[in-house]
């Protein structure tokens, strides 16, 4: 069949696409002086032997030009714009190996991408104990795990796994949470069984109730290798993101099918306080902590006194049973600011006076969006 022909373009949308053109080029020079500028930086740090990635300098960045943006570009586009913009700046410094659970197309695939822009090396692990294992071992600079979901609460094994990490956290981000309904057919008849990770299938329990309410629910490793399995076999549907369905070519049979519209996941970004730094004081810092105290009355008490009396806010407060069969807890606090101011120190100093356990898990530039 003949091609239909092409209608000639409009002179003003011809006029204006040449301006864009020559914008484009304009920004290419400066994105590539901007480069060049990074290049230098990476020489200086090298010659210092310092390390190349400054998750406290980027936050800055970002709120600099966010704070200044005259539009009409949206607030909202600058952080995912100069996030790859640096991603790609740093790679030419030195390549930043990311650890998180795969495979291709999870969440955390997402939220390692989103943190640290698509210029980095992809280590995809099996597991949230091997995201932490290669880090450790060196064979990945940075792993990215999820900590906790605003729908399912908290991410046991990771939590239980930073209690004894000899890890640290230089960063946090969090995701948009979309579950969508994948297949190899773009049909709802005829599903057996869905198969995802646990956390999704609970997502996602109410519509599955409603609009699967016969189908099997299959636990799986990650959503990711739900949907690989769901690639193979027609009678099988996954829960995972769109980026897993352009992945292993499945249909969006249903999307965003999460019960909570809302549903947010924050992750972790882990490393080695033996080859990096803590971040220094960006001006919106986090810091976070686990914290026990003996059993006795007023105990817990005693413990949010420091943080009061200096004016320390605490945006997270979670337990975990310390497994001492004693009705004992490990607490899971976050604190704004950073050690580096001193009524923050004073505080850490005064808690850390009145606790049974004390570790630091890290201070960090809040998520910027
Ligand atoms: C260029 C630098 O190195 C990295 C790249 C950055 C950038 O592209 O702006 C910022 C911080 C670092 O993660 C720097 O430290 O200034």
């Amino acid at each position: 069949m003949a091609e239909p022909a092409a209608s000639p373009i409009a002179p003003e949308l011809l006029a204006l696409r040449q301006q864009i053109d020559a914008l484009d080029r304009e920004l290419l020079g400066l994105l590539n002086r901007r480069a060049g500028l990074a290049l230098a930086v990476g020489e200086l740090k090298k010659q210092e032997g310092s390390v190349v990635f400054r998750p406290e300098r980027e936050a800055q960045v970002i709120d600099g030009l966010k704070a200044t943006n005259p539009g009409p570009l949206g607030t909202d586009s600058v952080a995912p714009i100069w996030r790859e913009i640096m991603s790609a700046c740093r790679a030419l410094e030195t390549p930043t190996r990311v650890a998180y659970l795969g495979p291709a197309g999870t969440f955390s695939e997402e939220a390692a991408l989103g943190f640290f822009g698509s210029s980095i090396v992809r280590v995809l692990c099996a597991s949230i104990d091997e995201v932490f294992a290669m880090t450790a071992a060196g064979a990945a600079d940075f792993g990215v795990v999820p900590v906790e979901n605003s729908n399912e609460g908290v991410v046991a094994r990771s939590l239980d796994i930073l209690l004894t990490t000899p890890l640290f956290i230089i960063g946090e981000t969090s995701l948009f949470v979309r579950q969508n309904l994948l297949r190899k057919d773009n049909a709802l008849e005829g599903i057996d069984v869905v198969c995802a990770h646990p956390q999704a299938l609970a997502q996602c329990h109410g519509w599955l109730s409603n609009h699967l309410p016969h189908a099997e629910r299959r636990p799986a490793s990650s959503n990711a290798e739900g949907a690989r399995q769901a690639a193979q076999n027609p009678k099988m549907a996954a829960i995972a993101s769109t980026r897993a369905s352009s992945e292993y070519g499945l249909h969006v049979v249903a999307p965003a099918i999460q019960d909570d519209p809302h549903n947010r996941t924050r992750f972790a970004i882990v490393t080695d306080p033996h080859r990096h730094p803590a971040p220094k004081a960006s001006g919106h810092d986090c810091t976070s902590l686990i914290v026990s105290v003996t059993n006795r009355p007023g105990a817990v008490h005693d413990m949010l006194v420091p943080l009061k009396k200096h004016g320390v806010s605490m945006t997270r407060f979670e337990s975990r049973p310390a497994r001492s069969g004693q009705w004992e807890y490990y607490f899971y606090i976050d604190l704004q600011g950073h050690p580096d101011e001193p009524h923050v120190s004073t505080a850490l100093k005064e808690l850390r006076d009145v606790c049974a356990f004390f570790k630091v898990l890290g201070t960090y530039p809040l998520d910027v969006h």
